[in-house]
C-alpha cells in the first residue's frame, strides 16, 4: 500500500497527447483526473461572456476572482461548470482558444486557478493525474511523477485536424491548425508567469512515432514503478 496517494504531473504542449493519454491512465489506475487546460479556458470563457477585454490584463486582473469554477475528476466523466453552468462545450469554441494565452498569461489568473488545482490534489483520495503547462513546474513540484510529453508540430497539427473535422464542418485545414498549435504554444511558452516548460526532474517522452496506446502503457508503468518505491507506512 502506498504512503500517500500517487500524483502524477503531465505537461507538454498542445496536441501532444496530455489529455487523451492522462484520462485512460487515471481511468486504468483508479485514479482522479484533472484537465487544467480547461480551467484556463472556463475563466477565458466567462471573460467574454461578460464583456471583458481579455487583452487588458489589468481588467482582467480586476475581476479574476469573480466567475466559480468547479472541475469533476471523473477520468470517465470529466465535468467543468462556471457558477452552475456546464461549459464542456463552449470552452471549446475557436474563440476561446484564440483568447485563452492572452487570460493564462495574467498573474492574478494564475494564482486563483493554482490555488484551485493544488486543492484539487490534495483532497484527490486514491491520487490524481493533472495534466498542463505548468504541473511538474509550479504547481505540483512535489509530484510522484512528473511526465513531459512532445511530438513534432506536423503529428500534433494531423491529430488536431483530423478531430476538427470530426466534430466541426468548416474546421481549418492542417496548416492552418498547424500555424495555430504554433502561436499558442510560443505564447505559453514565452509568457513571464509560470510559463510552458519542462520541469528538470521530468520525464521526456517524444510521442511523434507512439500509438496512443504506446504511450498509455508507458506512462502507466512509470507511474506503476513510482508506486512501488514509496516507503510503507
Ligand atoms: N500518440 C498518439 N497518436 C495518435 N493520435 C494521438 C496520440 N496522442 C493523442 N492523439 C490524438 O491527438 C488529439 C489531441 O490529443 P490530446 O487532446 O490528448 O492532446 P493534448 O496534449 O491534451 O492537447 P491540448 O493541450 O491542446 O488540450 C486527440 O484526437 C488524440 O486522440
Ligand atoms: N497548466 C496550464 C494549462 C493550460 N494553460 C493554458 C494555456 C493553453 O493554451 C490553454 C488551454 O489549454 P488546453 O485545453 O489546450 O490544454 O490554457 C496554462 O496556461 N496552464
Amino acid at each position: 500500500m502506498s504512503a500517500h496517494p500517487v500524483i502524477v504531473a503531465i505537461d507538454g504542449p498542445s496536441g501532444t497527447g496530455k489529455s487523451s493519454t492522462s484520462k485512460a491512465v487515471a481511468a486504468r489506475l483508479g485514479m482522479g483526473y484533472l484537465d487544467t487546460g480547461a480551467q484556463y479556458r472556463a475563466i477565458t470563457w466567462w471573460m467574454l461572456s461578460n464583456g471583458v477585454d481579455v487583452n487588458d490584463p489589468a481588467a482582467v486582473a480586476a475581476v479574476a476572482g469573480k466567475p466559480e469554477i468547479i472541475s469533476g475528476t471523473d477520468p470517465l466523466a470529466p465535468t467543468i461548470t462556471v457558477d452552475g453552468t456546464d461549459v464542456a462545450g463552449p470552452i471549446r469554441t475557436a474563440e476561446v482558444t484564440g483568447a485563452v494565452s492572452a487570460v493564462s498569461a495574467v498573474p492574478a489568473v494564475r494564482t486563483r486557478i493554482t490555488e484551485l488545482q493544488r486543492t484539487i490534489a490534495a483532497e484527490a483520495p486514491a491520487g490524481i493525474v493533472v495534466e498542463g503547462r505548468d504541473i511538474g513546474t509550479t504547481v505540483l513540484p512535489g509530484a510522484d511523477v512528473k511526465i513531459f510529453l512532445t511530438a513534432d508540430p506536423e503529428a500534433r497539427a494531423a491529430r488536431r485536424s483530423g478531430e476538427l473535422r470530426g466534430t466541426a464542418p468548416g474546421a481549418p485545414d492542417l496548416a492552418a491548425t498547424r500555424e495555430a498549435l504554433i502561436k499558442r504554444d510560443a505564447a505559453d511558452s514565452g509568457r513571464t508567469t509560470s510559463p510552458l516548460a519542462k520541469a528538470d526532474d521530468a520525464t521526456e517522452l517524444d510521442t511523434t512515432e507512439l500509438t496512443l496506446e504506446q504511450v498509455i502503457s508507458w506512462v502507466i508503468t512509470v507511474v506503476e514503478d513510482a508506486g512501488r518505491k514509496q516507503p510503507r507506512p
